[in-house]
């Protein structure tokens, strides 16, 4: 369909068109023009296919000299408007690869709205991730997976669909044969297990971190696994308390060796034992380790001299490790990454505090990496035999910038976010405040999908990390409805706005349709009462009728409940005196009017 001509095209990457105003377009949609490239030394007839980028009309003749109020209020009606479109030349198809043109388009060359079938093509990739459609048309968009190599940053407002486009991709991924792992900080991911067989024949896990929470296991961190400095971090001892660390170091060491000479799995409690027995002197010190039957000699010696000079350093140690038994996520051994890991593992960080949620992210996200690496370096240890996919939720709590605040988390995923790729380590960060996730980060993702955002500084940090070429587009931001997204980098042959999909499985977050939840269904109390009143259950032929009706008003005159309900042209009036009905047109009997006015009053009766 021909939609208007070109008028000014100062290079071969930009052109305007005037456009017919019969024929009004979107802003987005593609546009294509006749041109002429020279392939090869030869001349050829190519077609150069655009995307409209803004959309503006003109009056014609206005003097810019003058008031415009003047001369709309003397010309009226009769100004000659411009329908004008700047177009952005995406190239040109030449053997399935976009060709850039070297010269503009001809001025006076016919625009026609491309079809659908040469924009399916323009969007054509080996192996899609078929998450929606073109935002204008009915064309389905499918990203690239091999796109995912290089990181997904998924930012938008509340509410603008960011968790109902991770769980679209989320599911195109299990078609794909991904692994996934959620970090999930509010369980709104849990429902995917129960709703995982609409899909396919995936295995889903929930791993919970807080026993009150969903979940099909918990998962624990091994003490022994873990540094004795990270443990100190973990229970908050400050970072200058050198004694008190010196303390916690000196019984982790003691319980480690415990383990690797008696293959015991010891934790905190014995790590507390041992600071105990240090306070209760030498001999109560000697003693357990001789119960131990430890092979050799065991030097207590440090621990002696810090029970004798430094008593105070003991018991604040205990009181940190105390602390830190109270998390609940420390044992003596960690949770096997065999048991944890399904084709989409998710972790339910919601009931403990954030100081809990970013020590499990580090140490998982710690141990799916190295154990990727030891699959790809073929070194020795637990391994993750295929690539795993991140997902982030609320990345700004784990990655938040170094210089506001520093978590243990942030070292994991900036460490996953440059080196992941190599060993097959992909994220999906998702935030809805990405000027409060870090910078290195968020560059690390070179694909984004980009929904409403309002707040300007967010708007400012995606346009500050995004790719020059699709500025045009993310100037919009604002603008985008609820499900759009603008989707650029590696997973998108050309940045591109669409409308993401249905979905099939569920999750938690989603808005509550107020209508519904609001409304009581009050059919059992009905139900119950014109028992009551008729010894016997409403036929259904009662409750179909009814349920035509509409409830008119309803009033209390004295001790009476009277109901007034509309049954096609004619009225009732349900009168309720002492709790028996009436119906105006029916009388006595059981009928399809009472039982409307008794879902309306039953509560009152
Ligand atoms: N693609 C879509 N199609 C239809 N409705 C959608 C789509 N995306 C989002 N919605 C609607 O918008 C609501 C909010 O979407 P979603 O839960 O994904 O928001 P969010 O950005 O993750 O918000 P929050 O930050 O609060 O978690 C959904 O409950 C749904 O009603």
């Amino acid at each position: 369909m021909k939609i208007g001509y070109v008028v000014a095209a100062a290079t071969p990457f930009e052109y305007l068109a005037t456009l017919d105003p019969e024929r009004p377009v979107s802003l987005y949609d593609y546009v294509v023009v006749d041109h002429v490239e020279v392939e090869g030394g030869e001349l050829a007839n190519v077609r150069l296919l655009g995307q409209i980028i803004r959309l503006y009309r003109d009056p014609y003749s206005a003097k810019r000299d003058l008031p415009l109020y003047s001369v709309i209020s003397e010309v009226s009606n009769n100004i000659l408007e411009v329908h004008l479109a700047k177009v952005k030349v995406l190239g040109y198809l030449s053997g399935g690869e976009l060709r850039q043109p070297k010269q503009p388009p001809r001025i006076g060359a016919a625009v026609y709205l491309a079809d659908d079938e040469e924009i399916a093509e323009l969007f054509r990739v080996k192996s899609g991730l078929c998450v929606g459609r073109l935002a204008t048309r009915d064309v389905e968009i499918c990203l690239d997976l091999e796109g995912v190599k290089r990181h997904i940053a998924v930012i938008a407002a509340t509410g603008s669909g960011k968790t109902w486009f991770s769980v679209v991709l989320i599911e195109e991924l299990l078609k794909k044969g991904a692994k996934i792992v959620v970090i999930d900080p509010h369980g709104e991911y849990v429902p995917i297990r129960d709703s995982i067989y609409k899909l396919g024949p995936f295995s889903a896990r929930v791993v919970k971190v807080s026993k009150h929470h969903q979940g099909d296991l918990m998962y624990k961190i091994g003490v022994l696994d873990s540094e004795p400095d990270a443990l100190a971090n973990a229970a908050g001892v400050p970072p200058g308390a050198k004694k008190i660390r010196y303390a916690i170091y000196l019984a982790w060491a003691y319980a480690r060796r415990v383990r690797k000479e008696l293959g015991k799995a010891v934790g905190l409690a014995f790590m507390q034992k041992v600071l105990y027995t240090a306070l209760r002197g030498e001999a109560a010190l000697n003693k357990l380790f001789q119960q131990l039957k430890l092979s050799g000699d065991f030097p207590t010696e440090d621990l002696k001299m810090l029970a004798k000079r430094d008593r105070h350093a003991i018991f604040s140690a205990l009181t940190y490790l105390k602390k830190l038994k109270r998390l609940g996520v420390f044992a003596p051994r960690s949770t096997p990454l065999s048991k944890i890991l399904a084709d989409i593992t998710i972790v339910n960080l919601a009931g403990v505090n954030e100081e809990v949620q970013d020590y499990v992210v580090s140490h998982l996200v710690n141990r799916i990496f190295q154990a990727r690496v030891r699959q790809v370096r073929e070194l020795k240890g637990v391994k993750i035999p295929w690539p795993v996919v991140l997902v982030v939720e609320e990345a700004h709590r784990f990655a938040p910038p170094k210089a506001l605040r520093k978590t243990k988390s942030y070292e994991a995923i900036s460490r996953v976010a440059s080196e992941g790729r190599k060993f097959g380590v992909y994220l999906v960060v998702i935030t809805q405040r990405p000027s409060k996730v870090d910078p290195d980060v968020v560059s690390q993702c070179q694909s984004q999908v980009i929904m409403r955002i309002v707040n300007p500084k967010d708007q400012e940090a995606v346009r500050e990390s995004s790719e020059l070429l699709a500025q045009d587009m993310l100037e919009n931001l604002p603008g985008l409805d609820v499900g759009e997204a603008v989707v650029l980098g590696p997973v998108a042959k050309l940045p591109v706005v669409i409308k993401v999909r249905d979905r099939v499985l569920e999750y938690g977050g989603a808005d509550i349709e107020l209508s519904t939840a609001w409304r009581v269904d009050k059919t059992a109390d009905v139900v119950q009462m014109w028992r009551r009143l008729y010894k016997s259950p409403p036929p259904p032929s009662v409750a179909v009728a009814a349920a035509a009706m509409r409830v008119l008003a309803k009033r209390r005159v004295g001790d009476r409940v009277e109901v007034e309900v509309s049954d096609g042209d004619k009225r009732a009036v349900v009168t309720f005196e002492d709790g028996v009905p009436v119906c105006s047109l029916c009388g006595r009997a059981g009928c399809p009017h009472v039982y409307k006015a008794l879902e309306e009053a039953v509560e009152v009766l």
